[in-house]
């Protein structure tokens, strides 16, 4: 990675057997984070963690908690709260692979998954907790002491994405989390994200009797570019008829003919509209949308990850926290309109210092996000020149729309539009994620 510090695991205070498995993982180096948080987290400190998409956050905060748990491994020790299901996944599965020589039980605890299953592992204990907070929350108030009691005696509370987790979204949900564990002075919360608000520096800023003070590392301050130094920004100006066309082009040009590649929209229709054309254009392709059901989600990201698909199109589900090494290029193909959206989904690619390239398409009506973007992570994009009129128009214009009015008439069929409100109706009734 490009912030290595000069200090290593050992002298930051991590535990032997952790320090052997990171190495094992190939993880010898702190970063930069990683060297700042861990020793103030494992003297007892509160902390807030902001630094750059892809520096290693997720470590910064399981080496203190693992290290400390080791120490007297017993009952529910630490509770992670992430904002959507399968980043809560990968770090229930960072965490699994962190400990397992050490037989730690970690539990997931997110929407769209067996709920009585899910009650019955909290009965057994788990060391650490990943949730979701509706789940969480569900859990909390519908269970009893023998399922979530042993919430009271957790010492520790991450909120990863915190800025995004202490939006109006989720203050219901979360406020009754914070409700079920130990008090402020009796637990130590950790916050990270890439994008660090004045709500997040606010949340846990009064100081508290007893404790040490809170602990700020925040990387990105005013002056300094906000995406990592690896991530190339360029944008390509098109009308809105022909973005399909350009995407084709584009993800079928010479230079990322073989690349693997996220494509974010804002609307989930959008995202089945564009993963049925380019599957009829025999893209290998697949998607990922709140509206799909939790298991075709998940199996969804599997083949992303295991480059059975090449491409992945995807709402904001999927734009904060998923570490997929293999994604070279990240597509706007909407323009979000707040620019720390842009942070995040751009982040997908040019992690851990590698290169990526993130390409936004931009129509007339963009321009003002545009400059909001440019303003907030304080770089200017370059002009693509990848992608050209005459190709699109001469090479693929035609067969693109063919196969996008195509796509469109099976989805009308299906009445795609008619299960998303019912999908929705349902799930307002049932329980949020
Ligand atoms: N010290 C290290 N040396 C080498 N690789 C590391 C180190 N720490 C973490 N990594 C790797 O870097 C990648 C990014 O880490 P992580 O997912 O924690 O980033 P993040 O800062 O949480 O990013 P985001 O803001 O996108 O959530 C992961 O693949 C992780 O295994």
């Amino acid at each position: 990675m490009s912030d290595l510090s000069a200090r290593n695991f050992k002298a930051l205070g991590c535990s032997k057997w952790l320090i052997d498995t990171l190495n094992a993982m190939k993880i010898t180096q702190p970063t930069a984070i990683q060297s700042a948080c861990i020793p103030e987290i494992l003297r007892g400190r509160d902390c807030i963690g902001g630094a750059k998409t892809g520096s290693g956050k997720t470590i910064a905060f399981a080496a203190p908690m693992l290290t400390k748990w080791s120490e007297d491994p017993c009952g529910m020790f630490g509770v992670v709260l992430t904002p959507t299901r399968e980043l809560a996944m990968q770090i229930a599965e960072q965490f699994t692979a962190l400990g397992s020589n050490m037989n730690i039980r970690v539990s997931l605890v997110v929407g769209g998954e067996n709920i009585v299953q899910q009650a019955l592992e909290l009965q057994r204990k788990p060391h650490f907790i990943i949730a979701t907070p509706g789940r969480l929350a569900h859990h909390i108030l519908h269970s009893g002491d023998d399922t979530i009691g042993g919430l009271m005696r957790t010492k520790f509370l991450v909120l990863d994405e915190a800025d995004s987790l202490l939006t109006s979204t989720f203050a219901r949900d979360l406020a009754t989390c914070i409700g079920a564990l130990p008090p402020k002075g009796k637990r130590q919360t950790l916050l990270f994200t890439a994008t660090v608000t004045d709500q997040v520096r606010m949340l846990e800023n009064a100081p508290c009797e007893g404790k040490p003070p809170l602990f700020t590392y925040e990387v990105a301050s005013m002056d300094q570019v906000a995406i990592p130094s690896s991530l190339k920004t360029e944008y390509i100006l098109i009308p809105e008829y022909v973005k399909e066309a350009y995407l084709y082009q584009l993800l079928t040009c010479e230079e990322y003919e073989n690349s693997t590649a996220i494509v974010f929209v804002n609307r989930t229709m959008a995202a089945e509209i564009l993963r049925r054309t380019l599957q009829a254009l025999e893209v290998r392709v697949t998607s990922l949308h709140s509206q799909m059901p939790q298991q075709e989600r998940t199996n969804s990201l599997h083949r992303f990850r295991a480059n059975a698909a090449r491409i992945l199109i995807a709402t904001d589900v999927a734009s904060r926290g998923l570490d997929i090494p293999s994604v070279q290029l990240v597509v706007n193909y909407d323009i979000p309109s707040d620019p720390d959206v842009f942070i995040h989904r751009s982040g997908r690619t040019a992690r851990a210092g590698r290169r990526g390239d993130a390409i936004s398409f931009i129509t007339q009506r963009d321009i003002s996000r545009i400059e909001a973007i440019e303003g907030r992570i304080n770089k200017k994009m370059v002009e693509c020149d990848k992608v050209h009129d005459t190709a699109v128009i001469r090479k693929c214009l035609h067969k693109v729309t063919t196969a996008k009015r195509e796509s469109l008439m099976a989805m009308e069929k299906e009445n795609f539009g008619e299960r998303k409100m019912q999908r929705k109706k349902k799930s307002q009734k049932g329980y949020r994620s």
